[in-house]
């Protein structure tokens, strides 16, 4: 998101999360001079392997929330900008993202449990991240981790029965909490970084729906 009307808008259908890309790869990068002041929600930048103190720049400028790491971020940069948050008195939930194509090897996770607060799977595409296409859900039936996750990766409008379907799930295994959100990007744009607040508001709607 990047259009201050836009962002009051989509505020207005009360999202938990509102992301901002600061990647100049993308054709949604929020540049310096973007005023994307929100109300209380949890606003999250999007990075592809940006250094730490980028992150802290962007993260004191943009009073952000949340950081979600879209690119190759080892375990250890993950610590390290734990450290510098923390050494900075700033606070911020890390979302560690994972690219899914066919299949998933679960192990790859197991060196960031604790380092971050989420992990979110999207598509592994072309593109860095916005590529608009779903991965098989099914993999994560087998999810392992104690970490709760967001499913992310070209989620739409006709997404949501399959969306409760994948958390009924994992309610059965009276692991629902694991599921902890959906990110949902490219499907509900009128134009890069502009939602459409008419598909998302009936989207809520649906998935919301007994
Ligand atoms: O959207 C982008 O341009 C982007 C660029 C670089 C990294 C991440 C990006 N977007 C993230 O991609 C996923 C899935 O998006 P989509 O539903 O497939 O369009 C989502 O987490 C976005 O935040």
């Amino acid at each position: 998101m990047r259009e201050a009307e836009n962002i009051a808008a989509i505020s207005d259908l009360k999202p938990d999360y509102l992301g901002f890309i600061f990647y100049k790869g993308s054709a949604r990068n929020v540049s310096e001079e973007e005023n994307i002041a929100t109300r209380s929600l949890i606003r999250t930048g999007v990075f592809v392997n940006a250094e730490v103190d980028e992150i802290l720049q962007k993260l004191e400028k943009f009073d952000l929330a949340a950081i979600q790491l879209h690119g190759e971020e080892t375990a250890d940069f993950c610590k390290n900008l734990r450290k510098a948050l923390s050494e900075t008195e700033k606070s911020a939930e890390l979302i560690k993202v994972f690219g899914v194509k066919e299949e998933f090897d679960f192990d790859i996770l197991k060196g960031y449990e604790g380092l971050v607060d989420y992990f979110l799977f999207d598509t592994k595409g072309k593109n860095r991240g916005g590529n608009g296409t779903r991965f098989d859900w099914q993999v994560l039936e087998k999810y392992p981790s104690a970490t709760p996750f967001f499913l992310s990766g070209g989620i739409g409008p006709d997404e949501t029965a399959a969306i409760k379907k994948l958390y009924q799930s994992f309610q059965k295994r009276q692991k629902e909490d694991l599921f902890y959100g959906i990110d949902v990007n490219s499907k509900f744009e009128a134009a890069p970084g502009k939602k459409d607040p008419v598909a998302l508001q009936k989207f809520k709607q649906e998935l919301f729906k007994k």
